[in-house]
């Protein structure tokens, strides 16, 4: 799960309801994409704010009909260890705002695990498992070679659950941890690790708003990163960052570049 990474590019929308609506619609023509050119699509979802705004879009839109929705499989790349149907779960908000909305095949849809089956890493043991069944020969990898890989950056650079210099960034081998102590509640969750992230063709990094600004700009930067995981995460074919203006407003001028709103 090494090599080659693409290098970011930047786009920026006017607001937060313009990045979700744009985000949404892109998201439609690469699955299709995949769906002909492999047979079937997969993604990874997000918790967060414009995570979720983003998939409620979708449900939204139109063009969502294009899609074959029984011939997509849907992964998380994070989630709070908590019961399943708590309203602070990342599955609960994406199936309120989606996965509810359209015709998965239940198979396809993989929740990350919860306390009633185990420990958090008997939970991860079992997710990274599932995730090298589905893992095809072409894929060379412990997991598939995600079609899209949606992740939200948290105010202090962290994306899917690994924090700023927790242990779980200095994994090299595991594709899915448990995560104890995480800064922001809950302090129990079950993560992909960079590794897994870096199998996905593409990793799309999703912020909005002012309090995002400096993790977006550290995120471009220079850092490694254990001291900014959102650095270390870069799709194999493409790397996507989908920002409003608020959140793109530390950028250097250069990296700022508008989208298409
Ligand atoms: O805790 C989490 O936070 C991040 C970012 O959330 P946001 O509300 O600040 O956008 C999210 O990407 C992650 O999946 C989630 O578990």
């Amino acid at each position: 799960m090494t090599g080659h990474h693409a290098t970011p590019s930047v786009s920026v929308h006017v607001s937060a309801d313009d990045l979700a609506k744009v985000t949404a619609a892109r998201i439609v023509p690469v699955l299709v994409d995949a769906q002909s050119a492999r047979g079937a699509a997969s993604i990874v979802l997000t918790g967060g704010g414009i995570g979720t705004a983003v998939l409620a879009e979708l449900a939204k839109s139109p063009a969502r009909d294009a899609v074959d929705w029984r011939r997509l499989d849907v992964w998380w790349g994070d989630e709070r260890f908590l019961p399943s149907g708590d309203p602070e779960r990342n599955e609960t908000g994406a199936r309120a705002a989606l996965l509810d909305h359209v015709d998965l095949d239940p198979a396809r849809v993989h929740p990350m695990p919860t306390p009633g089956e185990g420990t958090p890493e008997d939970g991860a043991a079992r997710y990274a498992e599932a995730l090298r069944a589905a893992a095809r020969p072409e894929d060379h990898a412990d997991v598939p070679s995600f079609d899209i890989c949606l992740l939200g950056i948290g105010p202090d650079t962290h994306v899917a659950s690994l924090f700023p210099e927790q242990p779980a960034l200095y994994e090299g081998e595991r594709t899915v941890v448990a995560v104890h102590g995480a800064p922001k509640p809950p302090p129990t969750r079950v993560s992909l690790t960079l590794p897994a992230i870096g199998a996905a063709r593409e990793v799309w990094l999703l912020a909005s708003g002012e309090a995002k600004a400096d993790a977006v700009r550290l995120a471009l930067g220079a850092a490694g990163p254990v001291q900014v995981p959102a650095s270390g995460a870069r799709g194999r074919s493409r790397t996507l960052v989908l920002l409003d203006r608020a959140a793109a407003g530390r950028l250097p001028a250069a990296l700022a570049v508008p989208g298409h709103s």
